[in-house]
């Protein structure tokens, strides 16, 4: 019988701590609902001190959810856990997760406090927020760099006050997974009162270990996992809950262990997740890369004809990706068109089907074949609603190697239509120019990009546009078979996110 596991996603916290990854409220909610249908124990919503966005997104967070603990993180501070449990008392099972740095070098340079002083703001912490709420997190942050014997003894403080999870950060991604082994071990014990909590585990991946590293402390008797879809977060991230999760179903016979995530699930929120952020995966990443179930040689694809499992340790279907060979295009029906949704791993309303089936004709028309990742591609475009405060009616683009590009584009904004002319350095330069007249607001473009989303000469183009304003970013994307008109639905989609976001503050 296998020991279960917990799986605590911090997607929505330190994932958004990786640059360019900040997420709206919207964004935020859809993640969190997704994590929630996977199954997840624990949704770390946020930072709810870092600014009223932050705040707005937690509490929202906590609002929603039903099936999932939320936390929110807090320094080990009376106003930070005050802040944390204002947005969290809206949570059916909230947890308040406090952290202090324990290493000689974070407290020395950085705290400029004593180990006495931190074991003591540890354990008054932890009673603190032990008055809003009975499940507290303690992490002690870098704790893989700590001196252990003050480790195991902020431990046995922080449980005595009542901390019902410790959390043993390996937060600059600096440890291997023998000695990270160790440390969970001598916790154990060494830790008197430890059978009073959970142990969780949070690893970088600055040695690119964050996924072994989890997976040796699991072994040595961790009960918590944190990581995050994609492997987002600081710097080169955090441990990928979807290797995490594949790891331990598919080698259950050597670790023993299970935790409750529906692993089908595992594909749709890694293509959420990139969708929101405009953050791409690699083809070759573990799991959810698009060659991650590609077989190339020869020999490989006769193996696979004769027995996937020459070649597949685990199914394209274990993830929720599906090697179907029903082909959708011109004269597919609805019926085949929500059955191949819901095998990718998709449940919409009618509302959002029909939507999105009247897309997909669209589509039809100007592609043969739609394959998965078309539909990908529009669910994605679709499925989170974003106010149409500007809609693309036409575009006209002259331009050519020997003469200055000129672009006409008429919007409809506000319910009015609008048409500017515009001459720029190439054909998407003048029609960013045009949209920026008609929009008429200040807001930089910060990155844009496009990219090939399926192969062939009749391939749809998928541009991400990102824009700031005030400090903040929207990351907006569009899909056409035709890169300008991606790129303008890019653009226009990143600036109705600008518009409306009522959080945005002039400063
Ligand atoms: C390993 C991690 O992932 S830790 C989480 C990292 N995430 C973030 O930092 C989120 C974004 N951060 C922010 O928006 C801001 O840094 C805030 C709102 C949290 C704090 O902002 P400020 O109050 O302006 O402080 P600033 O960030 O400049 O410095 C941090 C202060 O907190 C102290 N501090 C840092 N960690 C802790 C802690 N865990 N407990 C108590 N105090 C702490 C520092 O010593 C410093 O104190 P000082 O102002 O007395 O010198
Ligand atoms: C705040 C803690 C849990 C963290 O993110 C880290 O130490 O990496
Ligand atoms: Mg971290």
């Amino acid at each position: 019988m296998a020991r279960a596991i917990k799986i605590f996603d911090t997607t929505l916290r330190d994932g958004e701590q990786s640059p360019g990854c900040s997420m709206n409220i919207k964004e935020k909610i859809e993640i969190a609902k997704q994590l929630e249908k996977m199954g997840v124990d624990v949704i770390e919503a946020g930072f709810a001190i870092v600014s009223p966005g932050d705040f707005a997104s937690v509490k929202a967070v906590a609002k929603t959810i039903k099936n999932a603990a939320v936390a929110s993180l807090c320094r080990a501070m009376p106003k930070d856990i005050d802040r944390a449990y204002e947005a969290l008392k809206y949570a059916q099972q909230p947890r308040i997760h406090t952290f202090i740095a324990t290493s000689d070098i974070h407290m020395k340079y950085k705290l400029r406090a004593s180990e006495d002083e931190v074991l003591e703001t540890a354990i008054n912490m932890v009673k603190y927020a032990k008055k809003y709420c009975s499940d507290v997190e303690f992490s002690a942050e870098d704790a893989s760099r700590s001196n252990p014997e003050f480790l195991f003894k902020v431990f046995e403080g922080v449980i005595k006050a009542g901390a019902t999870v410790i959390n043993v950060p390996d937060t600059v991604g600096y440890t291997v997974p023998d000695e990270y082994y160790n440390l969970i071990r001598s916790i154990r014990e060494n830790v008197s009162n430890i059978d009073k909590a959970e142990i969780s585990v949070h690893c970088h991946n600055d040695l690119g270990m964050a996924v072994a590293n989890t997976l040796a402390a699991a072994r040595a008797g961790a009960t918590q996992l944190e990581c995050t879809i994609n492997g987002i977060g600081e710097r080169a991230g955090n441990a990928a809950m979807e290797e995490i999760v594949m790891a331990l179903n598919t080698r259950k016979d050597f670790y023993g262990l299970a935790s409750k995530v529906d692993t089908t699930q595992i594909y749709a929120a890694s293509q959420l997740l990139t969708k929101i952020t405009g953050m791409k995966v690699q083809h070759n990443k573990a799991i959810v890369g698009k060659n991650a179930f590609a077989h190339e040689a020869g020999i490989h694809q006769h193996g696979v004809l004769a027995n996937s499992s020459t070649y597949e340790i685990m199914t394209p279907e274990s993830i929720g990706l599906t090697t179907n060979s029903l082909v959708l295009g011109k004269h597919s029906g609805r019926h085949a068109f929500e059955s191949r949704l819901n095998e990718l791993g998709y449940t919409l309303s009618q509302e959002q089907l029909d939507k999105i089936f009247e897309n997909f004709k669209e589509l039809t028309d100007k592609k043969k074949v739609i394959y998965d990742k078309d539909l990908e591609a529009l669910i994605q475009e679709k499925a989170i609603e974003v106010i149409e405060t500007c809609k693309l009616n036409q575009f006209t683009i002259n331009c050519g190697n020997t003469i200055t590009s000129t672009a006409t584009v008429n919007i409809t904004k506000n319910n009015q239509e609008f048409e500017e002319v515009s001459l720029g350095h190439g054909p998407i330069d003048a029609a960013f120019k045009a949209i920026e007249k008609i929009v008429d607001d200040r807001f930089d473009l910060e990155d844009y990009s496009l990219n090939s989303i399926t192969e062939g000469e009749d391939a749809q183009g998928e541009a991400i546009v990102k824009i700031r304003r005030y400090g903040r970013l929207y990351t907006g994307r569009g899909i056409s078979t035709d890169v300008i008109e991606a790129s303008i639905k890019a653009y226009i989609n990143a600036i109705n996110k600008m518009l409306n976001d009522s959080e945005q503050q002039e400063v």
